[in-house]
């Protein structure tokens, strides 16, 4: 492998699962007995992408869209029914250990580590797993827990440690090894908005200092917006868009957000777009304009209106997914 090569490699990767169908009610279980009906569900549908080392991509998707399915392939917990995914040179399925000590897969409605036992005892089992010599294990353990800010939290029983506090050990724990490649799945899920930003900076700085690369889904796009600068964004098993995060605001929004602060109430604003909201007790005005027009309008503002203060907003990121699952609904 070279250096630049991508990490990450998937190519028309598909995964079917078949499911027994059944009806309700009793004839219909009877006959189920006798001739079982199945259906097929394309989790994943012809998914195809690459990832470059070191960089931290986000997975987005409505529930059940096969973000879990794509990842447990490319970590070699499923078989893909057919299709190609190459990390670091190996095909995760083979599970080979060379590999699985490369990677790590952290999903955050899932423990690894044991309940009854402090965090600290597990990670001294990872340390046996995947033999990780004794200094090069402290060295890991101990800047991780700093960074974690996990300190004696490690010393209790990890059934006694709050959401929060276990979902930091078990990061913790899933990069004992220093793994090339992380999976992350809703790492930040059901936590306080405090202990989501810690675990993003933490991210942040673990990818800045081991130029780890990272495929991340979430339902959080607070985590989206601090990490990735990139999105694959799949509905259906299919992949919708994958490119730059702005990039697809200015794709798929249609419009931007001007608040203008007028010197004189009494302009009229309405030939640079449309007024969302008229002057209020300061003089400020919202106006809503096409986005590729955005920044014209605003130099026209600034140099036509003497305006005293000027913003342009972009719509959350969450409407702007909306409308990219929207788009790919619609009856063609
Ligand atoms: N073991 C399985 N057997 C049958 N169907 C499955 C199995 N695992 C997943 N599916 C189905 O495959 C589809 C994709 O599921 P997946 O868990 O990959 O979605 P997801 O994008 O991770 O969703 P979420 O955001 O809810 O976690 C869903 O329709 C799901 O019901």
């Amino acid at each position: 492998m070279d250096d630049d090569d991508p990490v990450i490699r998937v190519r028309e990767l598909r995964k079917t699962f078949r499911v027994p169908e059944r009806e309700a009610g009793l004839k219909a279980s009877l006959k189920s007995l006798v001739r079982r009906t199945h259906r097929d569900v394309h989790a994943v549908a012809g998914v195809s992408f690459d990832i470059a080392p070191g960089e931290v991509v986000g997975f987005l998707g409505p529930n059940g869209a096969g973000k879990t399915t794509t990842l447990k392939m490319l970590s070699g917990l499923l078989y893909p029914t057919s299709g190609e995914a190459v990390v670091l040179g190996h095909t995760p399925q083979r599970r080979e250990k060379d590999y699985l000590r490369q990677i790590t897969l952290v999903m955050g409605n899932r423990n690894q580590l044991q309940w009854d036992i402090p965090a600290g005892d597990s990670f001294e089992m990872n340390r046996a797993i995947y033999r990780i010599p004794d200094a090069e294990f402290r060295r890991t353990r101990d800047e991780l827990v700093e960074l974690l800010e996990l300190g004696d939290l490690v010393k209790k029983p990890v059934r006694n440690l709050s959401l929060g506090e276990r979902m930091k050990a078990e990061i913790c724990g899933a990069l004992l090894h220093r793994p090339r490649v992380l999976f992350l799945d809703e790492p930040t899920i059901g936590l306080d908005v405090t202990a989501q930003k810690r675990i993003r900076a933490f991210l942040a700085e673990y990818n800045r200092r081991h130029g780890a690369s990272v495929l991340l889904t979430s339902h959080y796009m607070a985590d989206v917006q601090a990490l990735c600068r990139r999105v694959i964004v799949i509905d259906g098993g299919v992949v919708l868009y994958d490119g730059g995060l702005r990039e697809l605001t200015t794709r798929f929004s249609p419009h931007r957000t001007l608040t203008v602060t007028l010197p004189d109430p009494t302009l009229d604003l309405s030939g640079y777009g449309e007024i969302v909201q008229p002057p209020d007790d300061e003089g400020r005005v919202v106006l809503r304009v096409p986005t590729e027009r955005s920044s014209e309008v605003a130099a026209a503002l600034l140099t036509g209106t003497g305006v005293s203060g000027l913003t342009i907003e972009d719509p959350p990121v969450e409407d702007v997914i909306e409308q990219v699952f929207a788009g790919s609904r619609e009856p063609a």
